[in-house]
């Protein structure tokens, strides 16, 4: 069927009005509109989109409902691998990691301490800025594609706010609530429960049907780019706020610490806030922030020389 210029203009209108909001609410946590307003807009723009496929759009907030059924993954390759992190314990150890940066720069560089979010490592690839791949971490090396499964997840944008190359990498976790609320219902079905929020994430984004994925109410929290080239930033701080200002969900417990002693007094004071927080952590990464000095420090075969992970005991089982 023909639309109208009007009708044109209106499915435009709310396709980009309901991205607005979905952005608003689920990266930024401070809604726009109520639910019955936002509803009421994203049922309009349903039926419009049904009787004028044409103007359905790839990144219309309708195309989040998922409903793709794949076979199996695809294997995903890293050009450029996903590092992991060398694991800290104590204060001494971490205190032993600052001397080691501290012999190889020649200064005490500042840090910046991120919450380690224990959920799945992802890494989204952008061109001309919009999503074409999204893959787990696997070996590192090679991933699985799970493209399909990502656009569900409400905090991932589909299209940037400019039309560059990117891949970003960072973590997809389940909420505390979601998992408590999730296996309460399995419970309810007699189906088998997840352990902890983490493996309940990990379930969720291998799903073959990606109408599931989308019913898990999964989040996001970016941290990293594969490459800084596109971007004009010289510290991981300044990554951070970039990263929040193309649209990705950055977490907001993010610290530049000028000694190694500030970096134990924020690790001390999220041992204790932790079991406040909405989502699992497993620890605290201490990165040193400026990327001139990463590069001088480089990696081992593995892991950064450049950070480390101050892992805490694990947290008592969220019941
Ligand atoms: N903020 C970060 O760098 C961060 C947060 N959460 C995680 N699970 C991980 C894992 C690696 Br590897 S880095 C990182």
């Amino acid at each position: 069927m023909e639309a109208t210029q009007e009708i044109i203009d209106r499915i435009a209108y709310l396709q980009a009005e309901l991205t607005k909001y979905g952005m608003a609410y689920y990266v930024k946590d401070q809604p726009l509109v109520d639910d019955a307003t936002y509803d009421a807009l994203y049922r309009e723009l349903e039926e419009l989109e049904a009787s004028y496929p044409q103007y359905q759009t790839e990144d219309s907030p309708t195309a989040r409902v998922g409903g793709i059924i794949l076979p199996g993954f695809e294997k995903a390759i890293h050009e450029i691998p996903l590092y992991s992190l060398s694991d800290v314990f104590t204060k001494e150890e971490l205190f032993a990691f600052d001397q080691r940066v501290q012999k190889t720069l020649g200064y005490e560089p500042k840090y910046v301490c991120e919450l380690k979010i224990d959920g799945l490592s992802i890494s989204l690839t952008y061109e001309a800025g919009r999503l074409v791949r999204a893959a787990t971490r696997g070996d590192g090396t090679v991933g699985e594609n799970i493209t399909e499964n990502i656009k569900t997840v409400q905090s991932v944008p589909l299209r940037l706010p400019q039309e560059i190359d990117l891949e970003v990498r960072g973590e997809c976790y389940m909420p505390k609530a979601s998992f408590l609320a999730l296996n309460q219902k399995r419970e309810e079905e007699g189906l088998e429960t997840f352990a902890n929020p983490r493996n309940a994430a990990a379930g969720s984004l291998r799903q073959l049907d990606s109408k599931i994925t989308a019913s898990r109410n999964l989040s996001t929290f970016l941290y990293t780019l594969a490459d800084f080239g596109p971007l004009q930033v010289t510290t991981q701080e300044e990554a951070l706020v970039h990263l929040g200002e193309l649209g990705f969900r950055i977490n907001p417990e993010h610290h530049v610490c000028h000694s190694i002693e500030e970096v134990w007094s924020f690790i001390e004071d999220f041992h204790d806030k932790r079991s406040e927080l909405p989502y699992e952590i497993d620890g605290i990464v201490v990165k040193v922030n400026e990327f001139a000095a990463q590069n001088s420090l480089g990696f081992t075969v593995k892991a950064p020389r450049w950070a480390t992970a101050y892992k805490f005991p694990p947290e008592e089982a969220v019941t």
